[in-house]
């Protein structure tokens, strides 16, 4: 089986060949239409979203193949929202990005793209004993997804791409002295956010995410996306346009937290 990517040959619309759920029901990224969003009040409820994150001591980065990731090791929770009481680990986080500025984003709003997409990747702790368990479950991961257009420096991203240059390779990985507070990632507003059932974004595809996509996206400089336009993925490819476009929305509605 040639090895799933983002080239022609072996990209998003081949998929469908090795992971038939690519077609399914619940798949994700999906184009968020602003006017067909449906304001829930009571995902608003009582119980808004709220994160609680340990900063990392140290910042374990990995050059997969596909993305850069950070491995999470300290006890970070997020819950409330369209969480309900359940509590979610959060795991690792990672990002898509393109080749230019005018792409990159997975999710798109009203079609239009971002330059690259955060994701905040959780697991379902209340119910699940790891990612792993909770990987292929209905209820089992909650992503958050966060917009990333171009400006100012991010400085709690400085850490991942002033490194990016040491993990060119795929497979390559490294452990930086330093802290980093995942909760400084965040949009200053995290109360404004769409959310619905969906997918993981790359084979195994599996329908397990519920998705929380903030409204307001985070700045990053133009040199903090060069930085990751420069990693290299595993056919040796620069790794760019690594985003899966927008998925059919089916039977599904978007539910947003503002009016
Ligand atoms: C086995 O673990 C995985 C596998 C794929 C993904 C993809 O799904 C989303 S979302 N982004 C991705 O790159 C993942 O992310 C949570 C975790
Ligand atoms: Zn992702």
């Amino acid at each position: 089986m040639a090895h799933w990517g983002y080239m022609t040959t072996n990209g998003p619309s081949t998929w469908g060949k090795d992971f038939p759920i690519a077609n399914g029901e619940r798949q994700s990224p999906i184009d968020i239409v602003t006017t067909a969003a449906e304001y829930d009040s009571d995902v608003l409820g009582s119980n808004a979203l709220s994160t609680n994150y340990t900063p990392e001591s140290e910042v374990k980065l990995v050059n997969n193949g596909h993305s850069i990731m950070c491995q999470i090791t300290k006890k970070g929770v997020l819950t409330g929202g369209p969480l309900g009481k359940d509590e979610y680990r959060l795991e690792q986080f990672h990002l898509h990005w393109g080749a230019e500025d005018n792409r990159g984003s997975e999710h798109t709003v009203d079609g239009k793209m971002y330059a690259s997409e955060l994701h905040l990747v959780h697991w379902n702790a209340s119910k699940y004993s790891s990612f792993a368990d909770a990987v292929q479950k209905p209820d089992g991961l909650a992503v958050l997804g966060i917009f990333i257009t171009p400006g100012v420096a991010c400085n709690q991203f400085k850490v991942i791409s002033d490194n990016c240059g040491k993990l060119k390779t795929s497979g390559a990985e490294m452990t930086v002295d330093t802290t980093l507070d995942p909760t400084l990632l965040l949009p200053s507003n995290t109360s404004d956010y769409w959310t619905y059932l969906g997918s993981l974004t790359t084979p195994p595809l599996f329908e397990s995410v519920t998705w929380i996509v903030f409204k307001e996206p985070v700045e990053y400089s133009k040199e903090q996306l060069l930085a990751l336009r420069n990693l290299v993925d595993s056919d040796g490819n620069h790794m760019q346009d690594n985003y899966r476009p927008p998925a059919a929305l089916k039977q599904r509605k978007v539910k947003k937290t503002f009016t």
